[in-house]
């Protein structure tokens, strides 16, 4: 059997602009990064700095304007509508803030759901690991309105990984939840990674939630501005509130001053 590649996800020189001329924002500029193969990494920074913008496009929901993806070492910037909406049924699972389960259906075909759109027969055991390791083998006859929110968005866990995604992008997983759910889906991600050799890629607003992660990447202004190894939630905290500053100051004064570089600390000077 081949080795799988290494770098799960690649950006080359991304860049996204939305709209043009004096209207022209620039989300993305110039963004080189890569995703290893079975790590959690969380994306972080302060609101409008481009990290919605940045999953969208690594998952090919949204166009770049210029650069390369590459997933499981294919160029996703080259595959038409058709090619793109295989790869995500195939290759990539997704989790959100708002779980957007379907609601007339029970949490198990919810779970399966990936699987009968694309026509494919579930693998059993891996369908009861997930389902047993989520606590949710007394839920699976439940709809999603007779679910607690935690339990919701641990059925949308399964449903995330129930195709054996090559990557999993989660968009603010634990913004709906309180602490104890959040905790429950934030360490079962982290399970997933290390025991299921998942690879994550989760963009949050907190800190804590990135101290799950194996890695903490931090943007500002389509930039980014801090890679940070093992991060510990007092450490982002840190760095996030510094770019809070740095943005209101620009703000405040009408600058567009370029973020300070990355040091070895993961710490902007
Ligand atoms: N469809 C769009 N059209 C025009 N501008 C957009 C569009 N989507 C995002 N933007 C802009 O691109 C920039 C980056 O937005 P993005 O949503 O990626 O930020 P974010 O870091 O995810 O913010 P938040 O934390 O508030 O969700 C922002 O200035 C935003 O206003």
């Amino acid at each position: 059997m081949a080795t799988p590649n290494p770098i799960a996800v690649e950006a080359v020189d991304l860049v996204k602009v939305y709209g043009a001329g004096e209207n022209a924002v620039h989300a993305l500029r110039n963004v080189n990064v890569t995703f290893e193969r079975g790590k959690f990494t969380a994306i972080m920074g302060p609101s409008g700095s481009g990290k919605s913008t940045l999953m969208h496009t690594l998952a090919g929901l949204d166009s770049a304007t210029s650069g390369h993806i590459l997933l499981d070492g294919a160029d996703i910037t080259t595959m038409n509508d058709k090619q793109l909406t295989l790869l995500r049924r195939h290759k990539i699972g997704f989790i959100f803030q708002s779980f957007n389960l379907l609601p007339m259906f029970t949490a198990e075909q919810n779970i399966l759901m990936p699987l009968t759109l694309a026509g494919q027969k579930p693998d059993r055991k891996w369908f009861d690991m997930l389902v047993d390791t989520l606590g949710l083998r007394e839920r699976l006859g439940h709809r999603p309105n007779e679910l607690s929110g935690g339990q919701q968005q641990r059925v949308a866990i399964a449903r995330a990984l129930i195709s054996k995604p090559s990557v999993v992008f989660a968009d603010e997983p634990t913004g709906n939840l309180d602490s104890v759910s959040s905790a429950e889906v934030l360490s079962f991600l982290k399970r997933s990674v290390k025991e299921l050799g998942q690879t994550i890629i989760m963009v949050t607003h907190d800190a804590v939630a990135a101290s799950y992660a194996d890695r903490a990447i931090v943007f500002a202004d389509g930039q980014i501005v801090a890679d940070v190894d093992h991060p510990s939630a007092d450490q982002m905290s840190e760095l996030l509130m510094q770019e809070r500053r740095r943005a209101t100051l620009n703000l405040a004064e009408g600058v567009s001053q370029p973020p300070a570089a990355v040091m070895d600390d993961g710490l902007n000077r």
